[in-house]
């Protein structure tokens, strides 16, 4: 069976298509009995060198050559953002085209409308390359884990930022230069400010919650720090403890009806198995009664590695029954407020330091390790990881040992 397909965008992901498509369009025919072909791409520049491109590939910037064709049986946006792309998918949807997009801008912000609108028109739309780029993440939580209860998520989803970090505490490369590398191997977003403040790993963290615990969020509502003041000290610093900064989003349950969610560069300790995730890749820690702990690890951005999840959408989309619905979650969950937390504290140790009696007491109760640390700017340091404690906890004890100490930095220690 032929299936043509419009598509929208051919840059670093829909040339990655257009790669794979051609040089597995036997395998693919064999396997599923599917010939893909895609009839038209829309871009935003005619004139723009598109090398290796083939010429039966119609070129367009006119939206409707796609959405009015009769002939484009299937729809795949990977143009990216929020504003266009949304209308294209929604008379897509109206034309029950089925829509493959890995936007996870747009389905973390229009999902639940976008979602709906699909399920009334019958048709899919899926999503699998907006989480975790190559890892089959979305289809895995939604039909393997149907039978299961998950807790919690947790991992790394921005490729560009995990690149960052492990370049500049691997092989001491500069933020900006780790950043221009990121952009020229295709990792970062057109305008990588969603990368590295935090954004973009939201906007995956978004989506996941509102999978698994029926979350409805937007980014004003949670915690999101992203990497931008993270020096190569403050990676020292870590580093004499054996931590790495990475990072990490957080969905945890905490209540019977709310989860908390946080983005934030935080430590990863020796033991944990996300210390093994370097450059690109991506891992998803899955918490679930019947499994108990999973992971989910591979490349997180990139053209071949987001393709291929584009390429199994299709493939789902193109097989998928008539009147098939997708499963919306069971449970509606709220945003919950602070969990406890351990904390690596990194302190500035010139000057005076009359700490009281019984916040060494206290502190040296909560301390797991110490070291110190000298910062060719700032001069001394104390590097302190500590335990889990309350919020209040936190706040009383960083205030009665700060007096006399300035806080250079403070992160969050992941639980292994
Ligand atoms: N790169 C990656 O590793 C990953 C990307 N994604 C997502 O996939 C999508 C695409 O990313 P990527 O391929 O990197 O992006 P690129 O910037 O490389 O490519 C975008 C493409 O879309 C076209 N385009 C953009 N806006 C318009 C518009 N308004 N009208 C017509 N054409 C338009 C561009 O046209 P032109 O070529 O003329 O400039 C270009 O071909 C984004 O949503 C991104 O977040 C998801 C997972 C991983
Ligand atoms: N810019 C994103 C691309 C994939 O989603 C990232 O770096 O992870």
């Amino acid at each position: 069976m032929e299936v043509k397909i419009g598509l929208f965008g051919l840059g670093t992901v829909g040339m990655g298509l257009l790669t794979i498509l051609e040089e597995q369009k036997e395998k693919i025919s064999e396997n599923t009995g599917l010939d893909l072909t895609v009839k038209t791409a829309m871009v935003s520049s005619l004139t723009k060198d598109r090398p290796g491109l083939s010429a039966t590939i119609q070129l367009t910037t006119d939206p409707k050559d796609i959405l009015d064709d009769p002939e484009i049986d299937l729809v795949v946006e990977v143009a990216g953002g929020t504003g266009s792309a949304k209308n294209w998918i929604k008379s897509a949807l109206a034309s029950k085209k089925p829509v493959i997009t890995a936007n996870k801008d747009l389905i973390a912000t229009a999902g639940e409308e976008l979602l709906d609108l699909a399920n009334k028109a019958q048709v899919p739309l899926l999503y699998e390359a907006a989480v975790a780029g190559g890892i089959p993440i979305i289809g895995t939580l939604r039909e393997y884990f149907r039978t299961d209860t998950i807790r919690s998520l947790a991992g790394i989803v921005n490729g560009t930022t995990n690149y960052m970090l492990t370049q500049m505490a691997d092989n001491d490369l500069s933020y900006e230069t780790a950043l221009k590398q990121a952009q020229d191997l295709g990792f970062a977003e057109a305008d990588p400010t969603n990368d590295v403040a935090g954004y973009d790993a939201a906007y995956k963290a978004i989506i996941l919650a509102r999978l698994v615990f029926g979350l409805e969020a937007g980014l004003k509502d949670i915690q999101i720090t992203g990497i931008q003041k993270i020096t190569d000290e403050d990676i020292a610093a870590v580093k004499t403890l054996g931590g790495q900064l990475k990072l990490l989003f957080r969905i945890d349950q905490i209540s019977a009806d709310s989860v908390a969610v946080i983005v934030a560069p935080q430590v990863v300790l020796p033991q944990s198995p996300l210390s093994q995730v370097h450059n690109e890749n991506n891992a998803i820690a899955v918490n679930s009664d019947n499994l108990g702990q999973t992971l989910f690890y591979g490349p997180g951005a990139g053209a071949r590695p987001t393709a291929q999840a584009v390429l199994a959408d299709i493939l789902a989309a193109a097989t998928a029954p008539k009147d098939a619905k997708q499963p919306l979650p069971e449970k509606e969950m709220t945003l919950a407020g602070e969990r406890a937390q351990a904390y690596c504290w990194i302190l500035n140790t010139t000057g005076a330091n009359n700490v009281s009696q019984d916040t060494k007491d206290e502190l040296r109760s909560l301390i797991v390790r110490q070291a110190s640390h000298e910062n060719n700017r700032l001069g001394s340091q104390l590097v302190l990881y500590t335990k889990e404690m309350s919020k209040d906890q936190h706040d009383a004890l960083l205030d009665a040992l700060t007096t006399n100490r300035t806080l250079a930095k403070e992160f969050v220690i992941y639980p292994c």
